[in-house]
């Protein structure tokens, strides 16, 4: 058996994804592996989505998410919209149950080609996303950041959406927020105990809002799927928009958000293929596929 196993390089509206095809085999992309491929241009990511083989009984496959420095996330948006159309491409199957570390969720290749995720249900308690100390109401908690007498983001709301989320309500437009000298500060900041994926949201009408994400462990991305499911739940939450909003990322990417009556939320986009190859999951060496070349 080779030790190199077939990569895509894909992106959900800008998203930068590498979905490593594991299926078949008993070892794991490594955290080397992905801080090697996220410092080479040519296969700088923000996630891998690596598909196994399924662990639990009507599951299809079980997806580990691997971010650029390493660290592993819970929930992946945009990852996972990647791995359908993959997936869906390959067998001509349309509809999926994967299994992740934070539980089983459903996606779905439509009639348009557009793909919907199911990420499950969100929870709001302080415990659950996590925060560090007790906060009854999290639809707005107590952080601050910039002058203390004249705050330049403040008082988010927080959702879990499997993996933990920070939204920042604001009122100019979201480019003129210095996201790259705040983001790495509220990520690690002690209230998230296990860190955060930070947000900056402006809200537009009742169905809509502009977002921009710092993500956790993976810096400031063109989108981030997860985030715009939490900004919709939050926004939704505290009466600022509807339960149904269309999501404009940094990349100019829409996302369809849906916070069914069920309580599940569903995201639809797109997913576009770039390039693919084989790598080491090892070590993260790598090769492009030679029909690729131009
Ligand atoms: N880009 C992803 C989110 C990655 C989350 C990750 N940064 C973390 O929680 O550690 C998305 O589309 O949902």
């Amino acid at each position: 058996m080779s030790s190199h196993i077939p990569f895509a390089r894909m992106n959900g509206i800008g998203n930068a994804i590498l979905v490593a095809d594991l299926r078949g085999r008993a070892d794991r992309v490594t955290p080397d592996a992905a801080r090697a491929l996220a410092s080479d241009p040519a296969t700088a990511f923000d996630q891998i989505m690596a598909i196994h083989d399924a662990r639990t009984a009507g599951t299809d496959n079980y997806i580990q998410i691997i971010n650029s420095d390493g660290s592993f996330a819970q929930a992946c948006g945009n990852g996972t919209r990647c791995v359908v159309a993959a997936l869906a491409a390959e067998t001509g199957k349309r509809s999926f149950t994967f299994e992740t570390v934070a539980g089983i969720l459903n996606a779905r290749e439509n009639d348009d080609g557009s793909i919907s995720v199911d990420l499950g249900m969100p929870r709001f308690g302080w415990q659950d996303i996590p925060l560090a100390e007790e906060f009854r109401d999290t639809r707005m908690i107590e952080l601050q950041i910039g002058p203390i007498d004249a705050p330049v983001l403040h008082s988010p709301s927080v959702a879990s959406m499997g993996n933990p989320h920070a939204i920042f309500w604001v009122d100019e437009d979201v480019w003129s927020y210095d996201l790259d000298r705040f983001g790495p500060l509220l990520e690690n900041h002690p209230i998230f105990p296990e860190r955060a994926n930070i947000t900056i949201a402006q809200v537009t009408s009742r169905g809509s809002m502009n977002i921009r994400t710092w993500e956790r462990g993976a810096g400031l991305t063109l989108a981030c799927g997860s985030a715009a499911c939490a900004a919709a739940v939050c926004g939704a939450r505290t009466n600022r928009t509807d339960r149904i909003v269309e999501i404009t990322a940094p990349s100019g990417g829409k996302l369809s958000i849906e916070w069914r009556d069920d309580d599940h939320v569903i995201m639809t986009g797109p997913a576009e293929w770039e390039f693919s190859g084989t790598l080491d999951p090892e070590t993260g060496a790598w090769q492009r596929d030679v029909e690729d070349v131009a």
